[in-house]
């Protein structure tokens, strides 16, 4: 989206040169015992491999900047580095090399996104808010739209039973639509679409674009081509950690499907077999 008085297109998210290395420990060892984790201790100071430390390079130089007002569809096969990248925007994760800016508090909003079990769906509604800095004034006035929003209470007082007791598709739906509740200045989107059924995509689907048109960024990670092309107008796609292409949804969908040989789109449903012939009606 444009600044008002410059014209100027405003960045909000600027990875340069981008790296994520994790580190796993006990790799070599195979479990986490007592003893290799007594033979780490020992092994201080020595490198990364001599202590049995494996590192996973799960983005590797990712260069890119997005726009206030874009919608930018994350895709690649699975394990390509997606979800490290998002969890790295949200400064979940520190880089080994390059850097990420942000402008605003960017929320990354995942299937995994924490809430309470233990606690009812209206609490976690109130937590979730709270956790994302709304005030209790504001949850009280939208707490209503949330729930309805969620469709929780479709099929019955839901929402005053405890999380645990939820569809993981209901669970999904609630968490979306608690972070959906908010207008972010960027919000990232973790497969949470994939998990409700097709009424509730179409509704979260649109959230997302009303969400672009309040001036925010939208990130969104999914496996669902037509998801993406719903709803985003520009995709990055990782493969083994590196940024393969990054351009208009159509483009880059296009060479992804040719990559992976599927098109995504519902199949044509085969042609009903023709009815046998009746047989002639006996002469009477
Ligand atoms: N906590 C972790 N510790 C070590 N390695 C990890 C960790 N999380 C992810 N990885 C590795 O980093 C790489 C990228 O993983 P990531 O989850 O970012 O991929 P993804 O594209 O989101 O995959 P998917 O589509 O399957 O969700 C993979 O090789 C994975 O094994």
């Amino acid at each position: 989206m444009a600044d008002e008085t410059t014209g100027a297109r405003v960045p909000t998210v600027i990875a340069d040169d981008l790296h994520i290395v994790y580190r796993v420990n006990g790799a070599r060892t195979g479990r986490g015992s007592a003893t290799a984790a007594l033979s780490r201790i020992l092994r201080r100071g020595k490198d990364d491999a001599a202590r049995g430390v494996r590192k996973v390079h799960a983005v590797r130089g990712v260069s890119f900047v997005a726009y206030r007002g874009e919608a930018i569809g994350l895709i690649g096969s699975n394990g390509s580095g997606k979800s490290t990248l998002l969890r790295a925007i949200a400064g979940l994760l520190p880089a080994e090399k390059g850097k990420v800016y942000t402008d605003g508090q960017p929320s990354l909003l995942g299937v995994n996104a924490a809430l309470m079990n233990d606690l009812t769906g209206e609490r976690n509604v109130i937590l979730g808010g709270l956790a994302m800095g709304m005030s209790r004034e504001e949850i009280k006035a939208r707490y209503q739209e949330i729930v309805d929003f969620s469709g929780i209470n479709e099929k019955g007082d839901f929402i005053t039973l405890p999380m645990r007791t939820y569809s993981s598709g209901m669970a999904a739906r609630l968490r979306f639509s608690i972070a959906a509740a908010k207008d972010h200045d960027v919000l990232m989107i973790d497969e949470a679409l994939a998990t409700g059924d097709r009424k509730f995509q179409k509704r979260s689907e649109a959230r997302i674009r009303e969400l672009r048109k309040e001036a925010g960024t939208v990130f969104l990670v999914s496996h669902n081509n037509k998801s993406i092309r719903d709803t985003c107008d520009r995709v990055l796609w990782l493969e083994r950690g590196e940024l393969r292409m990054d351009g208009p949804t159509d483009e880059v969908l296009r060479e992804y499907e040719a990559f992976t040989g599927g098109t995504d789109k519902p199949r044509k449903p085969k042609p009903k077999p023709k009815a046998p012939p009746r047989p002639a009606p006996l002469p009477s």
